[in-house]
């Protein structure tokens, strides 16, 4: 229907191949939208909806932008998850016989942003590809397309997918179309939400394709040299993200850099829970940075290194020499506080180099860009000359990685003015001296316009009429002006141009003769400009990889320096590491709320932990006494140590640990369909599932989302499944409101109690925030409800409340009924519990007929059902 006229046709054509885009179609200085684009563009942009051929039959919905001011509206549309194709004119239309070539040059969507203007400097900008691998591994490949960075994961379970997922969180995520993609959907549910997902064709991730194109992209190497061979998950996903890129961005890009591949085992495994728990880089409850551990320690002033800061917090390491060259890195520059002003000083001025380069390399770099780029590299030797007193290694092995790439900075000197303008057309760009030709133009340009200049006073004295003006326009080019009033004294040699209301406009054949040489040289120089520029933009990026090199090199100088002006500014100290499994930290803080501005002191408090007598550490204490804190702070300092950093302490000894699980609060996940004891449980039965001897497991107040006794069952034995079961003795710290727990350490040898102390003041409790040996007695719940603001007769009901209930709990010598009876079977020479003294027969039998150490925890679970159902 409209597809009438030839144009409308090429447009259908070409829109054809993109029905999931927006389409911008170049029709000269607009790119024009038609159709439903058109609707959806008019809306999403609030610009106005016009149509062609308005009242016809064929009317055609339409809007426009003009094309040298759409990057703004480009990004609205990509920050509102949609797809944009930009098609341009690929012939010059003076040239075009009919109808103009067009084709589609580039398409911009959430993970394909280049302009990063409008991107966070401190944040990577993801596409993100998962893909199966063998049976029960899932693949990811990840790009950040602005720096070039491309790695490959292989993870073994649906919850390593999920971390890695919130670990990198893409914008935009490839999924193949079928059964496949549809699985990987369902177990990302949540996850997905507010990133957009492009699904691929499912031939794309072909083992045998994705491998080709893999290759192909990196001069035909072998897998083996990114590590990926035999990981087939991440070798389709890595055939993903390549084909994505080459259908965007029509052909790679240069910068990409060879993948990296990690597994697991490289880094500390950090899963979904604990990672938004312990609110790594951004807060449970806004999602923003600030107030998250990422926003406390990121000191860095470039975003390169605030980049790497956020990765290193995300993968801490397990290996303790590269962990131990981190902290003395950062400890000489804590030592010599002079060299680390210096050095932040001089980072200070250094661009994003990362980004630069990507540009520089994608050829969407502008002059400024250059000039930024070469500031830059002008900090490179000063930088390397304040390296030079460096002792610690990994301080020596940057100085030896900076580049100074002093031939390229010079060449940008000589060949780019110093504050060029942003439009790469319009001249102005290249230094006088650079090039001999364009000096000439210059010289010639000059030469006419001076000329011209002096024509007008020249002029005036021949005739002697004050008010003569050269002028000029697009139209007529130069002209003389000349008001009604003095026209009779205009000389013979002017030739009459233009009759207006009260002037006339003339020109005289020297004007022209000037006019010639000044614009001819003109519309030669800006070519020539733009030619000489392009050149020398192509010379840079042929140097990308050094610049890459030495832009790593600088973002983990500003991460050391960074992370060592905040441990002198908040006195960190380094932490000892070792293959021990202890935990031994004295006077430790929480880094981030000691940072805030409380209306109390923050209390330091010490820990030990260790594999041999403190394994599990239950600690009671009322609500709001500090557990919660003191938990969280154990966990981020072991993470910090992990990622280099120094820690909140008085002194730290620490034991590498593999795994950081935590269990923290009720975090609904409605959105995955699960209530919130459901989602309890399935983060406790993951913990139990995957812990080791070397992992640290948080968990706080484990059971509540469900009735007290079912709750304080599944606390029991999930702590008792902790300690018995050597492949998952974790050290575990346990805080909860059941005190019947603490009776756990009669009968168990690793676990002790501890509570956070607090004093009783005429009915008022005082938080001392000091954690001491011993379980709490109380919980003075009431008490807390009472500061909260409860109304006097509800606070007076609960305490009358609270008494029968506690009555009932005690049997008759004031033993708590939990702590007797048979207990599991392991627990042979302890004292003997159970949990169903009371239980008629059958549940014995059921018990006695048990094999523990053959249950899953789902089994466990659903035998605690069963076991209920029978009392
Ligand atoms: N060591 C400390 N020094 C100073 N203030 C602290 C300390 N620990 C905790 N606080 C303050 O007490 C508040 C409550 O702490 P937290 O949430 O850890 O208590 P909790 O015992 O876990 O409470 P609940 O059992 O109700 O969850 C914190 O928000 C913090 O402001």
């Amino acid at each position: 229907m409209s597809g009438s006229t030839p144009m409308m046709r090429q447009y259908l054509e070409i829109k054809e191949q993109y029905p999931d885009a927006i389409l911008f179609f170049r029709l000269g200085d607009f790119y024009e939208m038609f159709l439903d684009d058109a609707v959806t563009a008019s809306r999403v942009l609030d610009i106005t909806l016009t149509s062609r051929n308005k009242g016809a039959a064929e009317e055609v919905p339409l809007c426009g932008i003009p094309y040298h001011s759409c990057q703004p509206y480009i990004a609205r549309l990509v920050e509102q998850g949609y797809k944009v194709a930009i098609c341009e004119q690929v012939e010059d239309p003076k040239a075009a016989k009919g109808i103009v070539r067009r084709e589609v040059v580039r398409v911009v969507s959430p993970g394909l942003v280049v302009d990063t203007d409008t991107l966070e400097p401190k944040e990577n900008n993801y596409l993100l590809a998962v893909a199966a691998g063998r049976p029960g591994r899932f693949g990811l490949a990840v790009v950040d397309i602005t720096t070039g960075e491309f790695s490959l994961t292989e993870v073994s379970e649906p919850e390593g997918l999920r971390g890695e997922l919130l670990r990198f969180n893409p914008r935009e995520v490839l999924l193949a179309t079928g059964e496949e993609g549809e699985a990987l959907r369902k177990e990302l549910a949540g996850i997905l939400d507010g990133r957009r997902v492009e699904w691929l064709p499912d031939w794309v991730l072909a083992p045998d394709r994705a491998e080709g194109a893999l290759r192909a992209a990196f001069d035909d190497a072998p897998l083996e040299a990114f590590g990926c061979a035999g990981l087939t998950g991440a070798i389709r996903a890595a055939g993903a993200v390549l084909y994505y890129l080459e259908e965007t961005q029509k052909g790679l890009l240069p910068h990409l850099r060879p993948p990296t591949t990690s597994q697991g085992g490289d880094f500390m495994v950090i899963d979904e829970a604990t990672r938004r728990n312990l609110e790594l880089t951004a807060t449970l409850h806004d999602g923003r940075r600030k107030g998250s551990l990422l926003g406390v320690l990121d000191r860095t002033v470039t975003a390169m290194g605030g980049r790497l800061l956020k990765h290193w917090i995300n993968q801490p390491l397990l290996r303790i020499e590269p962990i131990q060259a981190r902290h003395e890195a950062v400890a000489e520059l804590v030592e010599r506080s002079l060299l680390r002003d210096e050095l932040r000083t001089a980072l200070d001025g250094v661009y994003d180099l990362e980004r630069l380069n990507g540009k520089i390399s994608m050829a969407h770099a502008n002059a400024k860009d250059l000039t930024a780029l070469r500031a830059s590299l002008e900090r490179l030797p000063g930088l390397v000359e304040l390296l030079a007193e460096c002792e610690s290694p990994r301080l020596i092995e940057l100085r030896r990685n900076i580049d100074p790439l002093e031939e390229l900075c010079a060449l940008i000197a000589a060949g780019i003015v110093d504050d060029p303008p942003f439009v790469l057309r319009d001249g102005g760009i290249i230094r006088d001296g650079f090039n001999a030709e364009l000096d000439e133009l210059r010289a010639v340009s000059r030469e006419g316009k001076g000329w011209i200049a002096r024509l007008e006073s020249q002029e005036k004295e021949r005739t002697g009429i004050s008010s003569l003006k050269v002028r000029f326009n697009k139209v007529f080019g130069y002209y003389i002006e000349i008001t009604r009033s003095h026209l009779a004294r205009v000389p013979e040699d002017y030739q009459r141009r233009q009759t207006l209301a009260n002037a006339e406009r003339y020109i005289t054949p020297a004007l022209k003769e000037y006019e010639e040489k000044v614009l001819g040289a003109e519309e030669r120089l800006t070519q020539l400009e733009f030619d000489l520029f392009q050149g020398l933009r192509r010379q840079v990026a042929a140097e990308g990889a050094r610049i890459q090199a030495t832009a790593a090199a600088l973002a983990e100088l500003d991460v050391f320096t960074a992370l060592a002006e905040l441990a002198h500014e908040r006195d960190y100290v380094r932490p000892e590491m070792d293959e021990s499994g202890d935990l031994e930290i004295r006077e430790g803080r929480h880094p981030v709320i000691e940072a805030m501005s409380l209306s109390e002191r923050f209390v330091a408090n010490d820990l030990l932990m260790d594999t041999r007598e403190n394994q599990i550490l239950i600690i009671t204490g009322p609500n709001m006494a500090g557990k919660s804190t003191f938990m969280r702070q154990v966990a981020l300092i072991v993470l910090m140590a992990q990622m280099g950093s120094l820690v909140p302490a008085g002194s730290a000894r620490i034991g590498v640990v593999d795994r950081i699980f935590t269990r923290v609060g009720a975090s609904d996940n409605l959105a995955r369909g699960q209530s919130t004891f459901m989602v309890e449980m399935t983060e406790a039965a993951n913990i139990l599932r995957h812990a080791t001897p070397r992992s640290l497991i948080v968990l706080d107040e484990i059971g509540r989302g469900t009735s007290t006794f079912d709750g304080l069952s599944i606390a029991w034995a999930v702590a008792e499944y902790l300690h018995d079961v050597p492949e998952v003795a974790a050290k575990t710290l346990f805080a909860t409101h059941y005190h019947e727990l603490i009776d756990l350490a009669l009968t168990r040898e690793r676990v002790r109690n501890y509570n956070i102390a607090v004093k009783e003041w005429n009915e008022q409790i005082i938080f001392l925030r000091k954690i001491v040996k011993g379980g709490a007695s109380h919980s003075y719940g009431i008490q807390v409800a009472r500061l909260a603001g409860l109304p006097r007769e509800v606070i007076d009901r609960a305490r009358e409340v609270l008494k029968n209930l506690e009555s009932g709990e005690f049997e008759g010598e004031g033993e708590p009924r939990l702590a007797r009876g048979k207990g599991r079977k392991k627990a042979a020479a302890s004292p003997q519990l159970s949990l169903f003294e009371s239980a008629a027969d059958p549940l014995r039998q059921r018990l006695a007929e048990l094999d523990v150490q053959c249950l899953t925890p789902l089994q466990a679970l659903n035998l605690l059902d069963e076991l209920k159902a029978l009392v």
